[in-house]
């Protein structure tokens, strides 16, 4: 349940405020504005009545929903207070039970579902289950075994639902993620991935590693096409992505950036490493049989991704480098020098 993504139009976009913002800002706002009007009135109702202390917890309960809501409008930082606000939440029900006794105990099985909303499912289902441990402790002395035993079970078979429910909705959507970000012929990422993974890149605010950018590009593959079939030209295709995998690191990270043209992500590379990987990758591919009796060959460009400039910027100085490698002959590896300045 809690799915995670951009979503700055569409549905949802009247309650953006006009930025982009992840679909978790939004169900955590949502969740605390429903609750405001589900809790308030039985505040309002209680100071009426003078029960004071429940009146209190009741509006701590609605004072904290709004401030999670300012706070998560205004920064746009969901993650701890979504933690807060379940912990906040759970014990403002537990105290509300301790308070009114037994009666109030319907509240606990929305609360605890909310948690699942908000959460990652392992950590709603810790905090429910301390949750459940206290509700047992506070109801132990006012209810026979078999009502609080029917209490247990339930919440229990709540929570369970709720946590499956919560993990296989994970897993699409991880899956979806994957999914749409694949080239589905070779089994790299796709320009989305790519994509993504420069801008995630130029927004980390201290950069663990330097990286580099090459981008590759089959020489004279029209040819190929032509003379072969567009079937031959596609397993040159795939053989180059596997020849590709086998040269580069674990955390390199390949995209297919176009039909024959192919990005690589060097983690770790600074200009000078990058320049060897491309000229490793260039005679690997001129020295394997790609395509039998046809000799296929790449022309590399490869640029610093420096921080100080765009992921745009990166891509055009390795476009650039590799139209001079094409200009230059092809089978060739030309790298931007300036790109690092
Ligand atoms: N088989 C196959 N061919 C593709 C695919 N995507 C693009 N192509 C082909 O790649 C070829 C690219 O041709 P050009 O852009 O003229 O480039 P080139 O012949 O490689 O020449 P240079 O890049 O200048 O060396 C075209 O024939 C496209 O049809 C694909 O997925 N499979």
């Amino acid at each position: 349940m809690n799915m995670s993504g951009k979503s700055g139009a569409g549905r949802w976009h009247w309650l953006s405020g006009g930025r982009q913002r992840r679909q978790e800002e939004i169900i955590l706002m949502l969740l605390c504005a429903l609750s405001i009007p589900s809790i308030l009135p039985f505040g309002v109702y209680r100071l009426l009545q003078g029960s004071w202390a429940s009146a209190v917890v009741d509006m701590l309960l609605v004072a904290g929903m709004t401030a999670v809501i300012v706070h998560v409008w205004r920064t746009g930082r969901y993650q701890v207070a979504s933690l807060l606000v379940t912990i906040f939440y759970s014990v403002g029900m537990l105290v509300t039970v301790y308070l009114r006794g037994v009666s109030l105990v319907y509240w606990v099985y929305p609360t605890m579902i909310a948690a699942y909303f908000v959460l990652r499912p392992a950590v709603a289902v810790a905090i429910n289950s301390v949750g459940l441990l206290v509700l047992v402790g506070i109801l132990t002395m006012q209810l026979e075994v078999v009502n609080l035993m029917t209490i247990v079970v339930t919440i229990g078979l709540v929570n369970l639902f709720a946590y499956i429910f919560a993990y296989r909705t994970g897993l699409q959507n991880k899956e979806l993620h994957t999914a749409v970000e694949l080239d589905f012929l070779t089994g790299v990422g796709n320009r989305r991935a790519l994509d993504r993974k420069l801008s995630e890149y130029a927004q980390e605010r201290r950069p663990q590693l330097e990286s580099s950018l090459l981008l590759l590009d089959l020489d004279h593959f029209k040819q190929v096409n032509d003379q072969y079939g567009h079937a031959a030209g596609d397993k040159v295709l795939v053989r180059l992505a596997e020849l590709m995998r086998r040269h580069t690191r674990s955390s390199d990270r390949i995209f297919r950036y176009g039909g024959e043209e192919f990005a690589i992500m060097a983690s770790g590379a600074g200009l000078n490493a990058a320049a060897v990987l491309a000229e490793g990758l260039r005679s690997a591919v001129a020295s394997a049989t790609l395509l039998e009796g046809h000799p296929i060959t790449i022309s590399i460009g490869v640029a610093y991704m420096n921080k100080a400039r765009t992921p745009d910027d990166w891509l055009a100085a390795a476009d650039k480098m590799l139209y001079a490698a094409k200009q230059g002959g092809r089978n060739a590896v030309r790298v931007a020098e300036d790109s690092i300045a």
